[in-house]
């Protein structure tokens, strides 16, 4: 089987879906990785086995020694077993409606930049790249709503030191040379050996990606010590966690972190954020306080600085890829604005136009039902992940319990079972595994599947209304995951996508800047789904 051109993973797998059914597998090295994308499967792996299944493989970015590997595992998104359950929960409240509700003002103020911007594209009339603007949004948005900073990405424009270090995570390969993804991939127990010679045949490329990461790590240990700086002189208790963060990791032992902590991107990050103040509705002053349900005790400085770090990641552009996509989609389609906007002649009930041109809050959502459709379409046709996998549990390696919130407490490794036997029902998977094999959820092909969607390549907002949602196939449609793991920040996510259109098409019409859109998008996989050549608008005001 050949992947086709690097960088089109989604349209190779579902050409081969096509080819070779709903459930097949193929190698990445010795490695099997099993695609599914039959709906049923999907739920029993994700929901009603996920015991089984519960750790996910993400695309290799272990840099060696020198770098802060430690911090990046420690993250929500990487980590594993029992310690992942106890982040998880720690996390869950800070995605609660009365949290979300606080959120809000803040994302309107990020939001105001962005229209500011739009404003002024619409009186000189010259197209603009709404991909670039929504990355800076979106990363203002988790800077002032998540950590109660501001980053000011927008402000600084694309050329933002943190917008910058951000994205470097997102290039297709994680900031490492292609050959070497793919071999710490396909083999990770030598990805020490494949850092030492990227960083020998690319030492340019490396040592970027080295000092991006130092300063998102300088970045959230000045957050975490702001905030604990702000609850002791408030007289708080300030969470009883020993030394500020950048101590408490120089001395966890990791020579990689103590490298990490004296350099010059990290000192750099460090001094811009730490002089600014988080208030205590923040993400970061409520993760300070956060208590890990597995262990019983407040996370530590670095299970914070991770989280936070993970947050910035799997944040920023997630959501400014969905935002980008249902521009894209809705600047094509009038139709659609109209009905968002319900100006004067539409039919039915009046929706971002019935709010006037106000602020936006979070009890305003519930009105904006056509909204949120239109933003769930767009995921669907585009979803910004387009695959997932997760890690088949191994019998006899690592098996944990894990005691899921309402569910049964049981071993994830059978004792009876050999030592590089899987655990994995014959029925569930019939194509059998070895150690390590690797589970694909092909979300992108599913999405489009003509057997679960009707004209599935149209952009259709309706199909989401809450009348016609419910009949969807539940494992048809999974932008953000499903079961326990789904993205723990769906809802913010949400919150800001629908905040941000509805004030978009309070004030503008969209069109497609066609100079620079001839044909069928260009979209390239890796971490993400992204258009490499951007998104571009032509933006008019509405009284035009
Ligand atoms: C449209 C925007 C977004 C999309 C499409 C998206 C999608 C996803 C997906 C597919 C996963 C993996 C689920 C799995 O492993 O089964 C995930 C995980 C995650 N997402 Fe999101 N996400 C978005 C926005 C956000 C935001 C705004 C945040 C934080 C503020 C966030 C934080 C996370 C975290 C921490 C995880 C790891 C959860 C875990 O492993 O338990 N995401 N997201």
């Amino acid at each position: 089987m050949q992947m086709g051109p690097q960088g089109k993973i989604h349209e190779a797998l579902q050409k081969w879906a096509a080819e070779y059914g709903s459930v097949f597998k193929y190698f990445l090295g010795r490695r099997p990785c099993i695609v599914i994308t039959d709906p049923d499967l999907v739920r029993q792996i994700c929901v009603k086995r996920f015991i089984d299944y519960h750790d996910r493989s993400l695309p290799a970015l272990e840099m060696g020694a020198a770098c802060d590997n430690h911090f990046q595992n420690s993250g929500i998104l990487f980590a594993r077993g029992k310690y992942w359950l106890g982040i998880r929960t720690a996390c869950e409240p800070l995605f609660h409606s009365a949290a979300l509700a606080s959120y809000a003002p803040m994302m309107n103020q990020a939001i105001d930049e962005l229209l500011g911007k739009m404003q002024a594209a619409a009186v000189s009339g010259e197209g603009i790249c709404v991909s670039e603007l929504l990355k800076a949004m979106s990363m203002d948005v988790i800077g002032t709503s998540a950590f109660g900073v501001e980053f000011g990405a927008q402000k600084e424009g694309s050329g933002s030191t943190l917008v910058k270090a951000a994205e470097a995570m997102f290039t297709p390969m994680g900031g490492l040379p292609f050959w070497a993804a793919i071999l710490s991939f396909a083999v990770p127990d030598l990805r020490r050996v494949w850092y030492r010679l990227a960083l020998l045949l690319n030492p340019k490329m490396i040592n970027q990606t080295v000092a991006d990461r130092r300063y998102l790590w300088g970045a959230s240990q000045a957050l975490l010590d702001s905030a604990r700086k702000q609850a002791t002189e408030a007289g708080a208790t300030a969470g009883g966690q020993g030394p500020a963060a950048a101590n408490g990791l120089r001395s966890s032992g990791e020579e990689g972190a103590k490298v990490a902590v004296e350099s010059v991107a990290f000192q750099q990050a460090y001094k811009t954020y730490v002089a600014q103040v988080p208030p205590e509705t923040s993400v970061v002053s409520r993760l300070k306080d956060a208590v890990n349900k597995q262990t019983g005790k407040q996370l530590s400085d670095l299970d914070i600085c991770a989280q936070l770090f993970t947050f910035l990641l799997a944040g920023y552009e997630t959501t400014s890829l969905a935002l980008s996509y249902a521009l894209y989609l809705l600047a094509q389609h009038p139709e659609h604005q109209r009905r968002i906007q319900q100006a004067s002649g539409a039919r039915g009930p009046a929706e971002v136009d019935a709010l006037g041109q106000r602020e936006l809050v979070y009890e305003d959502l519930a009105k904006l039902p056509y909204t949120e459709a239109a933003f769930q379409e767009s995921m669907r046709l585009y979803p910004p992940v387009s695959s997932l996998i997760a890690l088949v549990r191994e019998a006899g390696h690592g098996g944990v319990d894990l005691d899921l919130t309402g569910g049964s407490r049981r071993s994830l490794a059978t004792p009876a079972a050999g030592p590089t036997s899987v655990f994995i029902p014959g029925e569930l998977l019939p194509l059998g595994c070895s150690d390590n094999c690797r589970v694909m959820f092909n979300i992108w092909t599913l999405h489009r599947d003509p057997r679960y969607w009707e004209a599935p390549e149209e952009f259709r907002p309706a199909r989401f209304l809450p009348d016609e949602a419910a009949s969807h196939h539940p494992g048809a449609y999974f932008p953000f995951g499903l079961g326990p793991r789904r993205c723990v920040g769906w809802r913010f996510a949400l919150e800001e996508g629908v905040l941000c259109l509805a004030r978009i098409f309070q004030r503008f019409e969209l069109r497609l800047d066609a100079e620079r859109h001839t044909g069928p998008l260009d979209l390239r996989s890796s971490v993400t789904l992204a258009p490499p050549k951007g998104i571009w608008l032509k933006v008019h005001g509405r009284e035009a």
